[in-house]
């Protein structure tokens, strides 16, 4: 071929490949423009599915109230279990002695012990241990389970040191609280409806929690009387009653959530014993089952329902509590990732594995004030192995994170008025939204002031998610009546609550002086 011929072979070629080479460049862009499009679509069609209007928030009100009288005219009669705690009588402040509790949760276990002095010392000395459950023992044996909780009693009672006592005939006896659905047969003992959160042993269900434990405390060697059998939030209503009267009400965000509220025993149709002297009983209203049609689920909802381990369960449980929100936003990343190429041609493979991205971490991106949004780009360095991001896709990151955060909160906060409509305490008669409650305000009433005892590490750890919730009871029953409610931190109320209802349970009476 002549030298010309070369020459112009070789020109077409190199015209070529920069055609080539732009074609590509042009169609990446065109890529990363329509992934831009498509990322926006993505995120403003996730943002409408969790929309929570004022107009739905007050729905859900509406349907958390039927639902609960539903749950106290039948068992069975309403998701919401609205389980009798047999607690009818709260701690007065009055306890004496020394007693023990233990406190499983949905992601630690605590021991305690409190050295109670009565009226005049009330909380002398108290102690704790808390540790984290290991994931095994989650999904291990029921004996293994119960073992793992005696054994830590074992060696939190022999480490029992100065300050801590027993009266005169008093034996060591102990407040159990266990954060899961229990059918409660009287104050000590209950028995398993189900599993939630990430535990899943089958052959406890049905089986009594209480002679469980007593049998692993007898193969521990731990001489110890379980006194009373408690929800976390029936604990964390007793500890809060312990410090103030008007405690009405306790919520559990945590890594589930749940709540429970003191019911007058007149208004329990399902309630078959004699009318309590106090004439109220605790309800623990399992409120993690509720569902609404108004609940505004999305597709992102059904996956994250169908991967976990008891699916169609625990419907609002998995749109507002902690071991949840970290994996809907995952969830959505990976959408980003798969559908619009959020993080480039090729899907991080970390972004595909459940519960990797935790609530901690939305919160840790939640609350970045920097300019460069540094939370974002560890996050996604530690947690998914993504070296390289834009600003405007760490601002799309923390927008995600925002949407699942209110939506939690704001669903939680709907909760919590409809237990004060249910109770007359939601300013109801006084209100501009009608439905009065068969005990609300008369016009004259002193309105009583009610404090809502919250506890759990989402609420205690996530401060966006406070001020959501609390805007919510504002939102939906307005400034003057949200003047007499008041949302109060009771931190670890429930080891302090399990404590008190094991003496106020007591089979020790303190002998006079
Ligand atoms: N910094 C945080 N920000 C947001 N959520 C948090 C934070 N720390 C803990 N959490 C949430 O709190 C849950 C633990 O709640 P906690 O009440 O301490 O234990 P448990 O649920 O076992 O009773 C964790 O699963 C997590 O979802
Ligand atoms: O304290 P945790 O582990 O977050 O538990 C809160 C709630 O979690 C729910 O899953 C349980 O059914 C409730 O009984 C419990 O109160």
């Amino acid at each position: 071929m002549g030298k010309a011929a070369v020459t112009i072979t070789i020109a077409c070629a190199a015209a070529t490949c920069a055609a080539v080479a732009a074609a590509f460049f042009v169609n990446r862009r065109l890529r990363q423009r329509t992934s831009w499009k498509r990322a926006q679509c993505i995120v403003d069609e996730f943002r409408g599915g969790c929309s929570t209007p004022l107009s739905r928030l007050r729905q859900i009100v509406d349907n958390m109230v039927v639902e609960m009288h539903a749950g106290l005219a039948i068992d069975g009669g309403s998701k919401l279990k609205m389980v009798l705690s047999y607690v009818d009588n709260l701690p007065t402040g009055n306890e004496e002695g020394l007693f023990y509790a233990l406190d499983l949760g949905g992601t630690n276990f605590r021991v305690l012990r409190v050295q109670m002095g009565g009226k005049e010392k009330r909380i002398m000395n108290q102690e704790y241990k808390e540790v984290s459950i290991p994931p095994k023992v989650m999904v291990g044996s029921n004996e293994d389970l119960f073992d793992f909780i005696a054994t830590e009693l074992a060696s939190f009672v022999a480490s029992e040191g100065e300050g801590f006592f027993l009266l005169p005939g008093q034996q060591r006896e102990l407040g159990f609280t266990f954060s899961f659905p229990v059918k409660q047969t009287s104050i000590n003992s209950g028995t398993l409806m189900k599993w939630t959160k990430g535990f899943a042993i089958a052959e406890t269900v049905g089986k009594d929690v209480v002679e469980e434990l007593q049998g692993a405390m007898h193969r521990s060697n731990v001489d110890m009387r379980v006194a009373a059998l408690v929800n976390d939030t029936v604990g964390t209503l007793a500890g809060g009653r312990y410090e103030d009267d008007d405690v009405m009400v306790a919520v559990i965000l945590g890594t589930g959530s749940n709540a429970c509220y003191v019911e007058r025993a007149d208004a329990i149709p399902k309630w078959r014993g004699p009318l309590p002297a106090s004439g109220s009983m605790v309800i623990n209203m399992e409120w993690g089952s509720f569902t609404s049609a108004h609940l505004p689920k999305t597709e992102v909802d059904d996956a994250l329902d169908a991967d976990s381990v008891n699916p169609c369960d625990q419907i609002f449980e998995k749109m507002i509590s902690g071991m949840y929100l970290g994996d809907i936003v995952r969830r959505v990343l990976w959408k980003l990732a798969a559908e619009a190429a959020f993080f480039g041609g090729k899907v991080p493979s970390r972004l595909e594995v459940p519960f990797i991205l935790r609530t901690p971490d939305v919160s840790a991106i939640h609350a970045d004030q920097s300019p460069d949004l540094k939370e974002v780009i560890r996050v996604l360095r530690v947690v998914f192995g993504i070296q390289s991001s834009t600003l405007q896709m760490r601002k799309v990151i923390m927008d995600v994170c925002d949407i699942v955060a209110e939506r939690g909160a704001r669903l939680a906060g709907a909760g919590i008025v409809g237990i004060l409509k249910k109770i007359g305490r939601d300013g109801g008669s006084l209100a501009n939204n009608g439905g009065l409650e068969n005990h609300s305000y008369a016009a004259t009433e002193e309105r009583k002031k009610t404090v809502v005892a919250m506890d759990g590490g989402l609420y205690e750890h996530y401060p966006k998610f406070r001020e959501y919730l609390k805007q919510s009871v504002v939102e939906l029953i307005g400034k003057e009546a949200a003047e007499h409610i008041e949302l109060r931190l009771s931190k670890d109320g429930s080891g302090i609550g399990a404590t008190l209802l094991a003496a106020s349970h007591s089979s020790f009476v303190a002998e006079q002086e």
